[in-house]
């Protein structure tokens, strides 16, 4: 994901440059470096961070490696980019939040990159308008071909699921309330251990219902499918019917292989709009907060996943530079 940003922002985007690339991997900074124009490899955050050149940060580390980064950053008041999730737990998250707090500004954005593809912002437009009626269900599918090698049960929950415990807030306005996580047998096609599918409930504060299978070794392709059910009507995202063909008896079309083939105009404009905010001394977008809650949401996912049942989604008070 680092690799195809720092190409983005190099190949994509206007109004930045790379001008330092960080992998623990030396060889792999150094490649990802060679490829936007041969600025500096490091191995250390921190030590690329102190950098006269170096005006923003875009953190795309695994989600256990964030917490150091972004506090790193904010020690230095410099925007952030932060892919998803923010960090891995609440206890963490909350101390990014207090770091960030203490400057009294936001610095953070969040990675959730969906609230920048244009089916979702329709999607969100349409409800907003108050057209279709109350939202009373949202169903989410969430397929990816097959899960990187090590991947562990809980991670379809804090890896994956976290974009839907984010865009389900922002499409219904409202918070998640108690997540439940049912278990069907798993795939013959999962690795040995990993329960995949998941079919995962979240209650809202207004009292609607979102459900989301998550199914990471589905074989087939990416995809990412959500429907609204109102009262007045539906809506759905996701169907990727960019073109259709008709020819020897069938009809049809491809289906998106990864997330980077299907959401890579979503991360154009995520990155765009936070370079251009930064510019303008700003930020926007999804904030450490809402990384924060996503995180406690997953947390309880990760609860019923383990223990069964329905667990309640515990939040801490919302600090007031969060709106
Ligand atoms: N928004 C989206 O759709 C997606 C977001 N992601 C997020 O992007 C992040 C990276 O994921 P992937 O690229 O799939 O992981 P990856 O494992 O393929 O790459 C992570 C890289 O970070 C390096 N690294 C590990 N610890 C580090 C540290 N402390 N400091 C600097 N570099 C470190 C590794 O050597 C590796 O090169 C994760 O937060 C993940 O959740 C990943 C895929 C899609
Ligand atoms: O964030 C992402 C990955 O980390 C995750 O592994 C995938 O399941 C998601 O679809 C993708 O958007």
């Amino acid at each position: 994901m680092g690799a195809d940003h720092a190409r983005r922002i190099h190949e994509v985007i206007s109004g930045a440059r790379v001008s330092a690339v960080v992998d623990v991997d030396a060889a792999r900074a150094e490649a990802v470096a060679a490829r936007v124009g041969g600025c500096p490899a490091h191995t250390d955050p921190a030590a690329a961070m102190a950098a006269a050149d170096v005006d923003a940060v875009l953190i795309a580390s695994p989600g256990a490696a964030h917490e150091a980064a972004l506090l790193a950053a904010l020690d230095r008041d410099l925007p952030v980019l932060c892919e998803k999730p923010l960090t891995p737990d609440t206890a963490s998250a909350l101390r990014v939040l207090q770091a960030e707090q203490k400057l009294g500004r936001r610095r953070i954005q969040v990675g959730f990159m969906r609230r920048y593809d244009t089916e979702y912002i329709e999607l969100h437009r349409l409800l907003r308008t108050g057209r279709l009626g109350r939202p009373l269900l949202l169903h989410h599918r969430h397929r990816n071909a097959a899960s990187p090698s090590g991947w562990t049960s809980d991670m379809l929950i804090r890896d994956s699921v976290a974009h839907e415990a984010d865009i389900t807030r922002w499409l219904l306005d409202q918070e998640i309330t108690a997540v439940t996580v049912l278990r069907p047998t798993p795939s013959a096609h999962a690795p040995d251990g990993l329960q995949d599918p998941q079919f995962v409930i979240l209650e809202t504060a207004d009292g609607a219902i979102a459900d989301v299978e998550i199914f990471v070794n589905c074989g087939f392709g990416y995809q990412v499918q959500a429907e609204a059910v109102c009262e007045r009507g539906t809506a759905r995202v996701g169907d990727g019917h960019a073109m259709v063909t008709h020819t020897a008896g069938r009809w049809g079309g491809t289906i998106a292989q990864d997330y980077l083939e299907r959401f890579h105009a979503a991360y154009d404009r995520e990155v765009q709009a936070w370079v251009d905010a930064t510019r303008r001394g700003e930020t926007t977008g999804p904030t450490a907060w809402d990384g924060y809650v996503a995180a406690a949401v997953c947390e309880a996912g990760v609860r019923s996943l383990t223990e069964g049942g329905r667990v309640e989604v515990e939040l801490a008070e919302r600090p007031a530079l969060y709106g």
